[in-house]
């Protein structure tokens, strides 16, 4: 009877564990949906800004790129967040290369 109790406690406990496990997951998720929605805003503003940069540079006759402040932006990246800070880096520029 006890064990009975006891097994069935456990099994409640079990639920209430994985409902709980549920909601934080959920919560979360809601939080990096949020978070990936305003880091792809911020990502095309970034485009824009920059597109308009190239546009001035271009129309007074100078190129399109700028290595030596694209080595700062790497570098910035990666200061922050390493290797893969300096990918993350290198895709942004080659997403706001050549749009204009
Ligand atoms: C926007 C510019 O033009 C180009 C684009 C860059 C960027 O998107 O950050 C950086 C350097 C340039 O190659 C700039 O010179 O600032």
């Amino acid at each position: 009877m006890s064990s009975s109790s006891t097994a069935t406690e456990s099994t409640e406990t079990a639920a209430t564990e994985t409902t709980g496990t549920a909601d934080v997951i959920g919560t979360a998720r809601e939080r990096i949906d949020a978070l990936d929605g305003q880091i792809l805003d911020l990502v095309r503003e970034r485009m824009a800004v920059s597109a308009g940069i190239q546009e001035a540079r271009i129309a007074s006759g100078g190129r399109r790129v700028q290595l030596s402040r694209e080595m700062e932006i790497l570098d910035r990246y990666r200061q922050r967040l390493g290797k893969p800070g300096t990918t993350l880096a290198m895709t942004l520029l080659e997403l706001c290369r050549g749009r204009v």
